[in-house]
């Protein structure tokens, strides 16, 4: 029986369990709350996914020793731009697992790095057991057993095979894919666009408006995804296209409610204040409109929206930059 560790018990870390226990693995949690692995211990995290019922085969400890010792598999669920900080706190918890897997959707601020690539600078992986699990998986969803597919990305296929196999539950499937690069790229630039179709949605915009950004949003992605060596194909699967989807349409996304409540008028520092959980984009949408630029790649949405959350640009204005802009090719 695989045994797996799960660092971070937010919404994806704890759903994400409960996938690895209900496809047999054991899963041990480390979590910062002592409530929070209290709560787990008795089979529950209310905080994060309430009302949800977690198997027994789970349990959680404050102790990030204790958590991996012996674990196959160990899964980090931490915010993105904590990564490097927990990372070096933790000492060399990553060196004997046979992989390491990354939930994570956000681009490293400073170094514009993604999180695979943290996990291997900080953690010492070798990049053929780091895994970036990634698709249009909303934690609730998923812990209510909705039925949802996602990419387990390696360059190894057989260190993604083992991760495949951990996770594949009744309800969840996971799909095996090369391209690491690509798979974290759809996922943390998502975020970004959410909050942009947030943002139309709170200013009352429409579905063809909300439409006309996604499709937009999915060019550039690719586009940057394409320069920095992702393959065009993992945009138009799951971690590209249909992660996409799932966030900017739904209201379980916190990107997409962080958008909404700035397109209703509220400061960016109105919204964190009422924002509990971890919203990527809003700290992400600068280091990858960096990456962007370091790249020369064009990103008009990424970059609007970096401006609503850096300068104070309100989403009105954003809406006129968008359609000021001189007339081209749709392909280019
Ligand atoms: N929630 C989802 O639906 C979902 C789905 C797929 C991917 N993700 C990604 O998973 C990652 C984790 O998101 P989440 O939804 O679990 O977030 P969350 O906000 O629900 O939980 C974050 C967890 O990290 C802990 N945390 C916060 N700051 C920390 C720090 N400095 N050091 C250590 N721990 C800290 C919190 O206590 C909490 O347990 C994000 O990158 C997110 O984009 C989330
Ligand atoms: O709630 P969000 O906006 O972080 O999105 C959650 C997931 O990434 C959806 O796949």
């Amino acid at each position: 029986m695989t045994s797996a560790a799960v660092l971070g018990a937010g919404s994806w870390g704890t759903a994400y369990a409960k996938v690895l226990a209900d496809a047999g693995t054991t899963v041990r949690m480390w979590g910062r709350s002592g409530a929070t692995v209290d709560e787990i211990n008795v089979g529950s995290n209310e905080g994060y996914l309430p009302g949800i019922r977690l198997p027994a085969a789970i349990s959680a400890t404050q102790d990030v020793d204790e958590a991996v010792a012996g674990a196959d598999v160990v899964v980090l669920a931490v915010p993105s731009q904590t990564l490097r900080s927990n990372l070096g706190a933790w000492g060399d918890v990553l060196t004997r697992a046979r992989a390491v897997v990354s939930l994570m959707k956000g681009v490293e601020l400073g170094t514009t790095k993604r999180m695979s690539e943290v996990i291997h600078e900080v953690g010492g992986v070798d990049p053929a057991r780091v895994v970036v699990v990634s698709g249009p998986n909303l934690a609730r969803e998923i812990a209510l057993e909705q039925p949802a597919a996602s990419v387990v990305a390696c360059t190894d296929l057989d260190t993604a095979e083992l991760v495949a196999r951990a996770c594949a539950a009744p309800y969840f499937r996971p799909y095996t894919n090369p391209d690491v690069v690509g798979t974290e790229l759809g996922g943390a630039v998502k975020n970004v666009i959410a909050l942009a179709v947030g943002m139309a949605e709170g200013l009352g915009l429409g579905d063809n408006t909300k439409a006309s950004i996604i499709t937009r949003g999915l060019a550039e992605t690719t586009r940057l995804g394409v320069r920095l060596g992702g393959d065009p194909a993992t945009f138009a699967g799951l971690a590209g296209v249909g992660d996409l989807i799932a966030t900017c349409m739904s209201p379980l996304s916190r990107n997409h409610m962080f958008g909404a409540n700035l397109g209703k008028g509220m400061t960016v520092e109105e919204v964190v204040a009422v924002t509990s959980q971890t919203a990527e984009g809003v700290k992400s949408c600068s280091s990858i409109y960096q990456l962007a630029r370091d790249h020369d790649v064009d990103v008009p949405i990424t970059e609007q929206v970096n401006f609503v959350v850096t300068e104070g640009r309100t989403p009105q204005e954003v809406v006129a930059s968008l359609l000021g802009r001189a007339r081209k090719v749709e392909t280019a």
